[in-house]
């Protein structure tokens, strides 16, 4: 199939590596020119901007938007409204939150165009080799775009999820146990790094990479890890988050289901981003007042 792609990050990148490798032909287009000229030595064909791009698609165009998440979609969507046509198909395949996409579909419905919140997963060597896909939009027009999926996911690695809006539900679900799993193997290494045993780390992931109940590729990339640095010495833990985790926590809110293990994860990426917190000084403070037990002087 011919198709474009806007957006050459690390995974717009890696996924039109995989298209190319399955024969599809891919225009790509991001704001760094250089991106695009890399991919021209693998065969995809360059356009210098969206308007361009679009130009060297054949009508009914199927468009691919691997940008960052929020802002940026939303300028790509509205200049795509202006250039596309009815019967074209936008495929968002980022982070993006589930209702913003639900509601980009309905607004783009209005000139004819379909869009499919494309939930992805696997990283980047995930995008190069075979990936994992939650899709929403209309049901009917998936079969048009479904043989690329095919192609790029791993296996089984794609589900038509349902209407618009539910690729992105189910994307956003799946990162928030990505945090619960993430943040379970970190307290068990931690636990392990406090003991008075003194353990091989990457050993012991490799170990629990073999046939235990917790094998799993996140098993396998702590493995990976401690492989690079024993210790993990250089680098220190402070735990970003993009989003994801939160609106899941958000959403548990709304639903009033309880989902500890996600909201405390979640918490303990924000914790690991201060070094100090007013709570602790508080908390500090208030032992102090009560039963006179010493506190740590700031320097
Ligand atoms: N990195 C991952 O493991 C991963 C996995 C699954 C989903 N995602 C999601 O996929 C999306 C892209 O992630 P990424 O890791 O590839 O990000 P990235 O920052 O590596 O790449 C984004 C690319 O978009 C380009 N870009 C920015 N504004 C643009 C514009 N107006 N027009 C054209 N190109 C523009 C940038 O130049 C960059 O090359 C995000 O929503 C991210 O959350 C990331
Ligand atoms: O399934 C995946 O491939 C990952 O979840 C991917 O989407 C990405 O690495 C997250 O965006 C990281 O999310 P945080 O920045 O919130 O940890």
């Amino acid at each position: 199939m011919k198709l474009g792609m806007i957006g050459l990050g690390k995974m717009g990148f890696n996924l039109v590596v995989n298209l190319l490798s399955h024969g599809h032909e891919v225009v790509v287009s991001d704001i760094n020119p250089q991106r695009g000229e890399q991919l021209a030595g693998l065969g995809a064909q360059p356009a210098s901007s969206i308007e361009e791009l679009v130009m060297k698609l054949k009508h009914p165009r199927i468009i691919w938007i691997m940008v960052p998440a929020g802002a940026v979609v939303e300028s790509v969507t509205d200049k795509l409204s202006g250039l596309l046509e009815a019967g074209d198909i936008i495929i968002e395949g980022g982070n993006s939150h589930y209702k913003d996409s639900a509601e980009r579909a309905e607004k783009l419905k209005e000139r004819g165009i379909h869009f499919f919140d494309a939930g992805t997963s696997g990283g980047t060597s995930g995008a190069e080799h075979g990936a994992c896909f939650m899709i929403g939009g209309n049901q009917e027009v998936f079969a048009t775009i479904e043989p690329l999926f095919r192609d790029l996911a791993v296996d089984q690695g794609y589900l038509y999820a349902g209407e618009s809006g539910s690729g992105h539900f189910l994307k956003m679900i799946h990162n928030g146990i990505e945090y619960g799993m993430m943040q379970s193997i970190a307290e068990g290494f931690e636990l392990l790094e406090k003991s008075s045993f003194d353990f091989n780390y990457e050993n012991v992931a490799r170990l629990w990479s073999n046939g235990s109940v917790i094998r799993g590729w996140l098993m396998e990339l702590t493995q990976n890890a401690f492989a690079k640095d024993p210790q993990l010495a250089g680098i220190r833990g402070v735990m970003q988050s993009s989003g994801e985790g939160k609106w899941t926590v958000q959403t548990a809110l709304d639903l009033q289901a309880s989902t500890p293990v996600i909201a405390l994860s979640l918490l303990m990426r924000y914790r690991s981003l201060e070094e100090d917190t007013f709570h602790g000084k508080v908390v500090a403070a208030l032992r102090n007042e009560f039963g006179g037990h010493a506190v740590v002087q700031d320097s």
